[in-house]
């Protein structure tokens, strides 16, 4: 579903810092700019359909950027991803939705860029904001929104798409306990229809809960891929509270 080659990306750490004269000479063969880092570096994997995939790694280790680079929001400096089938991307809060423009317009804008008919986005609707708790505020420009209120908004359009890989950034930790209960039903659903998912999670119950294999990240480097319970002890090991 997923083959991942070689991945690198590499971010300057300061916008300000200037290519030195002597860097113009050198061209494009110096290796790394100044102030120049690798975000990720020489990560390859295979993801099979249907695969529950937990990504753990302290902050800044390159969680999300790898779930840009399977989101194909992101372009990789290095290496090669390539995903053989749609993406329903949960990453970054509003991630995708435009804060000028009303829910209802976010809503309807995501599902058709993913391909939804229109005749399918109005049968969804309904569901989407009656499972986001959103019906109050519909016609609300989406950056009046509390950002818990944002995700509820982006996970019941996103987790309504049909695509076959879903990713998921951290969201779940920012809806209350009774909005949670549900996004973890309905995960458990699109992982019975054989969905392939992409989880980064500080929450270990529900790496545990949802995941047989997870990724561990450090320093942008892939410490480890295993069993989620092996790479969980790994990363606890390798950080102890
Ligand atoms: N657009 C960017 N420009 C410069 N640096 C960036 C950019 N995006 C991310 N970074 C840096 O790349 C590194 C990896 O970031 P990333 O967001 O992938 O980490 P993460 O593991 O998801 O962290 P967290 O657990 O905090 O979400 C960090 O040092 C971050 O500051």
């Amino acid at each position: 579903m997923i083959t991942a080659k070689d991945l690198g990306v590499r971010f300057r750490r300061n916008r300000g810092s200037r290519r030195s004269f002597k860097d113009l000479f050198s061209g494009g063969t110096r290796r790394s700019r100044p102030g120049e880092f690798w975000a990720l570096r020489d990560v390859s994997f295979d993801v099979r359909p249907g695969e529950a995939i937990g990504v753990v790694g302290r902050n800044g280790q390159g969680k999300s950027t790898l779930l840009k680079l399977v989101a194909g929001v992101l372009f990789p400096d290095e290496g090669t991803v390539s995903v053989r089938a749609g993406v329903a991307p949960l990453i970054e809060l509003t991630g995708g939705f435009v804060g000028d423009l009303t829910v209802r317009d976010n809503v309807q804008l995501t599902a058709g860029l993913h391909g939804l008919s229109k005749q399918k986005i109005s049968e969804c609707f309904d569901a989407i904001i009656d499972f986001a708790g959103a019906a109050e505020v519909v016609d609300t420009p989406f950056k009046h929104l509390s950002s818990g209120m944002k995700v509820r908004v982006a996970f019941a359009v996103v987790s309504q798409l049909d695509e076959p890989v879903l990713l998921v950034d951290e969201v779940l930790a920012v809806g209350d306990r009774a909005f949670r209960v549900k996004c973890y039903a309905r995960i458990e659903e699109l992982l019975a229809e054989n969905r392939t998912l992409f989880l980064v999670s500080h929450n270990e119950r529900d790496l545990r809960r949802f995941c047989k294999r997870g990724l561990y990240l450090n320093g942008g480097r892939l410490i480890l891929d295993g069993p989620i319970e092996e790479v969980i002890e790994r990363y606890n090991s390798d950080h102890p509270a």
